[in-house]
């Protein structure tokens, strides 16, 4: 080691996503990797896979995820850490996280910090990725048997949904939003909307961990959204949306769809949705809010607009850079909720089994 020199340095982030098609073939045997064993029916494969085709069974989310990879590189530089590699690996698409670690494997990093892309804890926010390292560092094992004796370090780093800048990037685009409403001075109503999980695996981790994050980070918005003639923080509501699974398991609610019902016929005419849920406009913002829920909105005669996600925002991208550099040189918090390593989980014990 060099007198300069830092052994429990990292040399390279690993920017963690879910993974999407990008050609119409791969549409079936990519939700085939999402949903196996989860009991999601085959129908609603069926339904999910026209969504991806209406798009030429490409997701947008990986060249999103790209994008943001791009500018996070710039803000790594603006800090000094140009020297800090980013890889990209997903879980259920090409790039495979697997494949990528025995590429960061080969190209000699043996300490490498995890950004995953959802800013959530419970299962599929947070234990979903920290599973993910642990099967990417156990099949490394297997393919590169040297990491055996000299090994990999996988440290996922924190949720982000608490972040100001997170937060304050939310807020702008919700103000974007709503100076885009027909008549921008007049009435609306804000609704923020996250993926819907199965009330059970809700509770199992942290009773409601999840769903109590969605609300606090839709509130904390909603304060920061100081508006004329109503009382900060109280006029907005929060939904969920794109449930899958069997109609017989009960699911967070209410739906987005059926909230739009109730508040057209309450009076409202103008709405803004905000998906606070995700970080990029997925096939699950650009399908389910500006495809259907437009649709919806058009019908029941609601003025609509929807905010833009934050992964367009270079504040978000530059928080991501900002984490990494907090736990660039080995010292960031280990306990913050999120972090762990080699795919053990949260050392906080936050998204273990409660
Ligand atoms: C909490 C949460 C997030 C946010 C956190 C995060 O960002 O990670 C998220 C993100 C995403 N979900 C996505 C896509 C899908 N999610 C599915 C299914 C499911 N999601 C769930 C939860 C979440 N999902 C759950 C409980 C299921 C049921 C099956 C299971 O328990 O796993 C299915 C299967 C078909 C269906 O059932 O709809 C698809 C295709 C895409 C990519 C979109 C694109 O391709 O552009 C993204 C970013
Ligand atoms: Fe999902």
């Amino acid at each position: 080691m060099s007198p300069l020199g830092n052994d429990s340095r990292f040399t390279a982030v690993l920017f963690l996503s879910f993974g999407g098609p990008e050609r119409t073939v791969d549409v079936l045997p990519f939700l085939e990797n999402v949903t196996r064993g989860r009991g999601v029916p085959r129908g609603r494969l069926d339904e999910v896979a026209e969504h991806y085709y209406h798009f030429g069974g490409a997701s947008p989310i990986n060249g999103l995820n790209r994008d943001m990879i791009v500018a996070l590189r710039t803000g790594l530089a603006e800090r000094g850490r140009d020297d800090l590699p980013v890889y990209f690996g997903n879980r259920n698409w090409d790039p495979y996280v697997e494949d990528v670690l025995v590429q960061i494997y080969r190209d000699g990093h043996r300490r490498i910090l995890v950004f995953a892309t959802s800013a959530w804890g419970g299962y599929s926010g947070c234990t979903q990725y920290h599973e993910d390292i642990a099967r990417a560092v156990a099949d490394l094992a297997q393919r590169e048997p040297g990491s055996v004796d000299d090994p990999v370090l996988l440290r996922k780093l924190p949720q982000y949904w608490a972040e100001e800048a997170f937060l304050d990037a939310e807020t702008d685009a919700v103000r974007r939003a709503v100076a885009d409403l027909p008549d921008p001075d007049g009435e609306f109503r804000l609704v923020f909307t996250a993926h819907s999980i199965p009330t059970r695996a809700d509770q199992a981790i942290g009773g409601g961990l999840y769903s109590r994050q969605v609300a606090q980070a839709s509130a904390a918005v909603a304060r920061r959204l100081t508006r004329a003639g109503a009382e900060a923080g109280t006029d907005y509501d929060q939904v969920w949306q794109s449930r899958s699974g069997p109609p017989e398991v009960a699911w967070l609610e209410p739906d987005i769809a059926d909230h739009l019902r109730v508040l057209a016929e309450s009076g409202v005419e103008q709405v803004v949705v905000a998906p606070i849920g995700f970080v990029s406009d997925h096939l699950e913002v650009v399908w389910d809010l500006d495809n259907e829920l437009a649709d919806l909105a058009t019908d029941l005669g609601l003025a609509y607009v929807r905010a833009d996600t934050v992964g367009t925002d270079p504040r978000f991208t530059d928080l991501v850079a900002a984490i990494v550099d907090r736990y660039a040189d080995g010292y960031g918090d280990l306990d913050a909720p999120g972090c762990g390593d080699n795919g053990a989980g949260c050392r906080s014990g936050c998204c273990g089994p409660s």
